[in-house]
């Protein structure tokens, strides 16, 4: 796993995203980064679940598990385009991605009490889109299936 994650090297004005961002300190602050010894095609993130994440006692909300997903699927785009044109994330001009699709499937009950994983893979890697397949999993069971559709973030939302 490499040292610094993706989110941290985002620029400072990017870093508030309420799921990702380092300078949101009310948001969940999710941390991805390479899996070993697949740099360039696949990515990983845990997280652990607050007691008041709950949907059904004992079980994560759904959404909550949807904007994990989402924000690994952004940061995840970000990194594999910076990587495939041989550039350093948060080098200038800054390449962001944000959300333009998401598809998420539920596939069993999420234990609130245990870490949750999430691997993404690319299916399809372009200079201005990305799309992202994640696997949420605990206990090598995966609960949740995701695709998330990042296109890169366009000047107007500067
Ligand atoms: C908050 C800052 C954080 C900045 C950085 C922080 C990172 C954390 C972000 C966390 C995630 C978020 O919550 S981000 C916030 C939630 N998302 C948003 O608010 C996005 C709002 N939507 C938009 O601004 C726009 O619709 C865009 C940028 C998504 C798309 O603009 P556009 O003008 O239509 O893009 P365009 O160049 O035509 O299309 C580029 C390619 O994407 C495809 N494409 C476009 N839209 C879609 C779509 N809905 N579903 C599938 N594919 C699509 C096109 O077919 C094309 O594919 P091809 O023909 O090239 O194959």
């Amino acid at each position: 796993m490499s040292k610094i994650a993706f989110q941290d090297c985002y620029i400072q004005s990017l870093s508030h995203c309420y799921g990702c961002g380092k300078n949101n300190p009310e948001g969940h602050q999710l941390k991805s980064y390479w899996l070993d010894n697949y740099e360039g095609s696949k990515t990983i993130a845990h997280f652990t679940p607050k007691p008041y994440h709950t949907a059904i006692p004992g079980f994560v909300y759904g959404g909550l598990l949807a904007s994990l997903i989402d924000c690994h699927g952004t940061g995840s785009a970000a990194a594999v385009v910076h990587y495939k044109n041989n550039l350093t994330i948060g080098s200038d001009p800054t390449i962001r991605f944000v959300t333009a699709a998401l598809n998420i499937n539920y596939l069993a009950p999420t234990p609130i009490d245990k870490q949750l994983e999430l691997v993404g893979e690319f299916s399809q890697v372009k200079d201005n889109k990305v799309i992202v397949d994640i696997t949420l999993s605990t206990n090598n069971v995966i609960c949740v299936k995701g695709e998330v559709v990042a296109v890169k973030m366009p000047a107007t939302f500067k």
